[in-house]
């Protein structure tokens, strides 16, 4: 049995000023300074991760962003690149989200090359993929969720594939309050090992699938009992430190209990 890291990370989204960032980080720390089963992480937006990481320094929270380019630098308006992340003591990067495939119009070969970079700085690219209502009632989620992470990998060797993490967001499960079922996010997750699988062999038992879509302190420990679901990107539900705190603490409780985890 693998013994792949559980990661919880949360997702601020378009969400909180510096003050509120600085706030939120105190509180935040004071709840889950303890926790080590498993890896927090917050994903700011780029104005607090500075602030950030001066407040998290030397914490068991992991500071990450919601997207970057993939170019070093150079004339890229409005861009930011690793290096800046790096600088600001990120180690984690959401790529791929699907409200930016769907309203920035991200395509995968762009991703593609996002993931390339952040795996070439050093950065963690928490790397997302999901399907809409649409294809999952056409009963395609698998066929597309697969075909998304071939293509957000392809020419990505094995060892550095062996450092991402896989976010599963279906997107009509994204701030809809309507979750997965576990069964659906395990059997989807489990697609996903088997599409790493071929791409990696034996690897893919070392990478963590986290699901992401309407998960909450009351959800999340039936989520982890399942055998391939390792962790949760969490939106709405992070952006309140002590129901986050909560949320952490349950996950961390089910995390010890998992064996092989
Ligand atoms: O998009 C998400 C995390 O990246 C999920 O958002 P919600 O948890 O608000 O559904």
């Amino acid at each position: 049995m693998a013994n792949r890291r559980s990661v919880i990370a949360g997702n601020w989204k378009m969400f909180k000023t510096v003050n509120e960032a600085e706030d939120y980080a105190v509180k935040f720390l004071e709840e889950v300074k303890d926790v080590t089963d498993l890896d927090i992480v917050l994903c700011a937006p780029f104005t607090a991760l500075n602030p950030l990481k001066n407040e998290l320094e030397e914490s068991v929270v992991h500071l990450g962003a919601q997207n970057m380019s993939w170019a070093d630098q150079g004339a890229y308006t409005g861009e930011i690149s690793a290096q800046m992340l790096l600088d600001v003591a990120c180690t984690y990067v959401i790529l791929g989200h699907s409200e930016r495939r769907e309203m920035f119009g991200e395509k995968d070969e762009e991703i593609n090359k996002k993931v390339q970079k952040a795996l070439a700085t050093g950065l963690t690219p928490i790397l997302c993929v999901g399907e809409n209502l649409n294809v999952r009632e056409e009963g395609k989620a698998a066929e597309r969720v697969s075909s998304q992470v071939v293509q957000a990998l392809s020419s990505i060797s094995k060892e550095d594939l062996s450092r991402i993490v896989i976010a599963y967001e279906p997107i009509w499960a994204i701030g809809t309050g309507k979750t997965a079922s576990s069964k659906d996010a395990q059997d989807m997750c489990a697609t996903i090992r088997a599409t790493l699988n071929g791409l990696m062999g034996l690897g893919a038992e070392q990478v963590p699938i986290l699901y992401g879509g309407s998960v909450k302190a009351e959800n999340i420990a039936e989520l982890l009992t399942e055998p391939d679901i390792d962790g949760a990107l969490v939106g709405g539900a992070s952006l309140d430190p002590i129901s986050f705190a909560k949320l952490v603490h349950n996950a961390a409780s089910v995390v010890t209990q998992v064996e092989g985890r």
